[in-house]
C-alpha cells in the first residue's frame, strides 16, 4: 500500500485550454508547464509559419501540409482542425502511452479539437476556456505581442467571436484579467480534478485500517 500521508496513486487526466488568440492561454500553459513537473504538453503540429519566439518541437512541430496530410491519413493524429486557415493536430501515440503511464497532459487547442477528444476520452479530460476581459484589451494584447501582421491580428479577432461562443462546452471558465490571479484559479482547478481522480482503493485500504485499530482500541481493557 502507498504512504497513506503521501499524495495517492491516481489516473492521468487530460488538461484542455482553449480560449480566442490573444486571452493568455500559451502564457497560462508555459506558466504551468514550467512550475508543474506531473504536467506534460501534448505537442501539436501545425501548418503555420514558425514566429520568431518559437522553437521546433518545443512549442509545435511545424510541418508543411503534405506531412501534415500523410499523418492524418495514416491516423496517427487524435485530433485535427483548420484554424485561423491554418492545419494543427494532436499526435495521437505520445496522449496514449502518456495516459497508459498515469502522466497528466496538457493540451492547448482549440474549440473543435475539443470536441473530438471529448467523443473519445471525455471521462479524462478537464477543460477550460479562458476569456480576455474586454475586446480593447484582446486587441492590445494580440498587438503587444508582435507577432503577428495587422492582418494576420484582425483576422483572429475576427474569428474570436465564434470561438468565445463555444464556453458552454467547457467544465470552467476563467476570465483572464490579471495573470496571476487567473494561474492561481487554474492551478485550483487543477488540483481539485486530480483529488477527484485519487485511487480510491488506496483510501478503501486506509479505511480497513482506521477500522481495524479502532475495534483493537475498543476491546482494550
Ligand atoms: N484543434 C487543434 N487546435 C490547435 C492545436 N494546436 C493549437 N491549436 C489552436 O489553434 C489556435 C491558433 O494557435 P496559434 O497559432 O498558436 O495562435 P494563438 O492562439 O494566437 O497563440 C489556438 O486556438 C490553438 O489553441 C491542435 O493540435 N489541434
Ligand atoms: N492577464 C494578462 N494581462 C496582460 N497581458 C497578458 C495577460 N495574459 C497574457 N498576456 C499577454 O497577452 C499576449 C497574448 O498572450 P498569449 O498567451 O500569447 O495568448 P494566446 O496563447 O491565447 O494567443 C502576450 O503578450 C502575453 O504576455
Amino acid at each position: 500500500m502507498n504512504d497513506v500521508a503521501s499524495v495517492p496513486a491516481r489516473r492521468g487526466l487530460l488538461l484542455i485550454v482553449s480560449s480566442p488568440s490573444g486571452a493568455g492561454k500559451t502564457t497560462l500553459t508555459r506558466l504551468l508547464l514550467a512550475e508543474d513537473k506531473a504536467m506534460h504538453l501534448s505537442l501539436s503540429v501545425t501548418t503555420r509559419p514558425r514566429r520568431g519566439s518559437e522553437i521546433d518541437g518545443v512549442h509545435y512541430r511545424f510541418v508543411d501540409a503534405g506531412t501534415f496530410e500523410t499523418m492524418r491519413e495514416h491516423g496517427e493524429l487524435l485530433e485535427s482542425a483548420k484554424v485561423h486557415g491554418n492545419y494543427y493536430g494532436t499526435p495521437r501515440a505520445p496522449v496514449e502511452e502518456a495516459l497508459a503511464a498515469g502522466r497528466d497532459v496538457l493540451f492547448d487547442i482549440d474549440w473543435q479539437g475539443t470536441m473530438q477528444i471529448y467523443d473519445k476520452m471525455r471521462p479524462d479530460i478537464v477543460s477550460v476556456f479562458i476569456l480576455p476581459p474586454s475586446v480593447s484589451e484582446l486587441k492590445a494584447r494580440l498587438e503587444r505581442r508582435a507577432e503577428d501582421s495587422p492582418e494576420v491580428i484582425m483576422r483572429r479577432l475576427q474569428n474570436s467571436r465564434v470561438e468565445i461562443s463555444h464556453w458552454t462546452k467547457y467544465d470552467y471558465v476563467l476570465v483572464n484579467q490579471d495573470l496571476q490571479t487567473t494561474y492561481g484559479r487554474l492551478k485550483e482547478i487543477l488540483d481539485v480534478e486530480r483529488m477527484k481522480r485519487q485511487d480510491k482503493s488506496v483510501v478503501a485500504c486506509l479505511v480497513e485500517k482506521l477500522k481495524a485499530d479502532l475495534d483493537a482500541l475498543m476491546r482494550k481493557p
